[in-house]
């Protein structure tokens, strides 16, 4: 057998805290970090996008401070932002999306710096940089963009990096191919987005960053409309507090003062009922969600799968799982491995097994 030719890459996921990199020599994770950013430090930058020489420094003095001599590199591989809706998979980093990223087009978010980070580095080494799957990618069905009033259309905002990497990994574990199955993924985060993949494409998904589907950690979900508009006049807020209040102060912060689940565990097992309730209340709304999916995908359901850092907790998966397990049958896969899915999502790129697409000022939009 003729040896897979190696291919070295730097994968950079920009958090709001943090900035995880990773080394991988083809699929192999080499090197992994995670620089975290003094909240103090980042407070000095404005805006996020006025981070990126402060992050590209921090970056390339860890690799240095490693010993890993970045000119060995085939390819610089970032988390997309938010970007124009696109379809799924691996784009070259162009001029376009890189004034979009710069501009904030369609709203600030720390992952529009996994394509500027990739771009700045990659060009000073004259080898390509690529982003994967970034939040915007947009596989709706049109049935799914419409909202309800005319002057709203639905947006397709969700962990799409981690979904489709884990609906890959389950798919390859089945023995199948991602394009031939039906899955749910739930990925369960900060955030929580429940996708309909329907052979290959996510032809609905909650978007779970501006206000759908279940409450989360730290995000409100659905609210009833008609109250949440009497709250934005009742002269009480700014608008920027009750945008806090839907994401960052929402779900389990609003309730329990707290966006970390163990913690919340820990309430309950002390006794305290208003955690129980309120705990109980977003697995609810999780396997409630998962059951208007099923219904997108007519009851055709392959598997359902359950990823995210609140995947680790077994008594919240048995709770979803009580509520959906008739659907079909549930696939736990705890935590997310976006390093890992930016490199191989680069590496499909440089063995030829996919295309890397080009950003366009329309997106590239799936023919649906
Ligand atoms: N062992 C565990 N048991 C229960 N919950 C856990 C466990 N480990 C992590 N979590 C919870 O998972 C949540 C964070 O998940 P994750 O790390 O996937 O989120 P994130 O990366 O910050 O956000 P996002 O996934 O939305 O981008 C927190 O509420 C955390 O407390
Ligand atoms: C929903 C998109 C990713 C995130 O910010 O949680």
């Amino acid at each position: 057998m003729v040896p897979l030719k190696e291919h070295r890459l730097l994968v950079i996921n920009p958090g709001s805290t943090s900035t995880k990199i990773g080394i991988f020599d083809n699929e192999r994770a080499v090197f992994e970090k995670t620089i975290r950013h003094d909240s103090d430090c980042l407070a000095l930058f404005e805006q996020i996008i006025d981070q990126y020489t402060f992050r590209k420094q921090t970056i390339l003095e860890t690799l240095d401070h490693e010993g890993i001599n970045i000119s060995r590199l085939n390819a610089v591989v970032g988390r997309g932002g938010l970007l124009r809706p696109i379809e799924g998979g691996t784009y070259h980093v162009n001029e376009t999306m890189l004034a979009d990223l710069r501009e904030g087009y369609a709203g600030e978010h720390a992952s529009n710096l996994g394509g500027i980070l990739a771009f700045e580095i990659a060009s000073g080494l004259n080898i390509p940089a690529l982003i994967v799957d970034p939040v915007v990618v947009d596989e709706l069905q049109p049935v799914a963009r419409i909202s309800g009033i005319p002057d709203i259309e639905r947006k397709s905002i969700f962990h799409a990096l981690n979904q489709k990497a884990v609906a890959r990994r389950v798919a390859a574990q089945l023995g199948r191919s991602y394009h031939d199955l039906n899955l749910i993924v739930t990925h369960m985060g900060g955030g929580i987005t429940v996708g309909a993949h329907e052979l290959g494409k996510v032809i609905d998904v909650n978007n779970g960053l501006h206000g759908e589907g279940p409450f989360s950690p730290e995000r409100a979900g659905t609210v009833p409309i008609g109250e949440l508009v009497e709250l934005c006049f009742s002269g009480e807020y700014y608008a920027e507090e009750l945008l806090k209040k839907l994401v960052g102060q929402g779900g389990l912060v609003g309730y329990l003062g707290t966006n970390d689940a163990v913690k919340v565990e820990e309430m309950i097992a002390g006794g305290n009922e208003q955690a129980k309730l309120i705990y109980d209340a977003m697995a609810y709304q999780v396997a409630k969600e998962i059951g208007a999916q099923s219904t997108v995908l007519g009851g055709k359901v392959d598997a359902i799968i359950i990823t995210g850092g609140l995947a680790y907790g077994k008594e919240f998966v048995k709770k979803i799982m009580e509520r959906v397990e008739w659907i079909a049958d549930v696939i736990v896969q705890p935590g997310e491995n976006e390093l890992q899915a930016l490199a191989e999502g680069g590496l499909r790129v440089l063995r030829g097994e996919e295309q890397a697409k080009e950003y366009g000022a329309t997106g590239v939009l799936s023919p649906n």
